[in-house]
């Protein structure tokens, strides 16, 4: 049973904007500027959620845990902010039904804020870009502070921002760091079926529901208590 909050804040790659087709595009270009084969979309977004440098950790071993020569790294890593700077927003889309929720919940009246793992160079361009910047009061970014999720900080940040209780906070994500996150603030945590888990059903780490489309939280918020 899902407690009507005051506050709710989103999370971006995986609920807001299906990004994985430039991330992917960059880590392929990077790595064929490195002499290495390139990757896919595919395996792309298993690696998506914990923050750019981590993606490209993740690409010069082709695998989720482990770490890449450091050397290596220290080479490829400019050259991926250098391609995503310039590929933010290209290939990116909204998810159907994300422009309509958050209409519903700003025209509802719902305190809303954004935390995503995504450092704040490339977050705020792509929310512009994609026309969806003006509905959060507050961004916090994956190096806004130095903790980032599953840490509970930057929930913790956004709720001090509004003035609003944790018990009276909800997030909406897609992955595993966001349920943990939420967790540990002690908010409730709603998940879209569609985005990245690194391949795992985001059921599995049992958020207080789980939604198809954004459109889905007005049912759920106008049941709750
Ligand atoms: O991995 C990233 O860059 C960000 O992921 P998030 O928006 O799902 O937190
Ligand atoms: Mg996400």
């Amino acid at each position: 049973m899902i407690n009507k909050p005051d506050m709710i804040l989103i999370d971006v790659d995986g609920t807001l904007v299906d990004s994985v087709p430039d991330l992917a595009w960059c880590v392929d270009a990077m790595m064929q500027q490195l002499d290495m084969p390139a990757h896919g979309e595919a395996k792309v977004r298993n690696w998506v959620g914990n923050g750019v440098e981590r993606l490209v950790r993740r690409a010069l071993i082709g695998q989720l845990e482990g770490e890449p020569d450091a050397a290596l790294f220290e080479r490829a890593y400019p050259i991926f902010l250098e391609l995503y700077a310039e590929n933010t927003s290209k290939r990116s889309v909204l998810y159907p039904g994300v422009r309509e929720g958050l209409d519903y919940l700003k025209a509802a009246g719902y305190k809303l804020g954004c935390v995503t793992n995504k450092a704040a160079r490339f977050t705020e361009p792509l929310l512009r870009d994609l026309g969806v910047a003006d509905y959060f009061a507050i961004i916090v970014s994956g190096d806004t502070l130095p903790q980032s999720k599953p840490d509970p900080a930057p929930l913790l940040h956004a709720a001090e921002f509004f003035g609003v209780q944790p018990t009276h906070s909800m997030m909406v994500g897609d992955s595993v760091s966001d349920v943990k996150a939420s967790r540990a603030a002690g908010f409730q945590i709603v998940c879209m079926s569609y985005g990245y888990n690194h391949g795992n059903d985001i059921r599995d780490a049992r958020p207080d529901a789980v939604i198809d489309a954004l459109t889905e939280i007005r049912g759920l918020l106008e049941q709750a208590a």
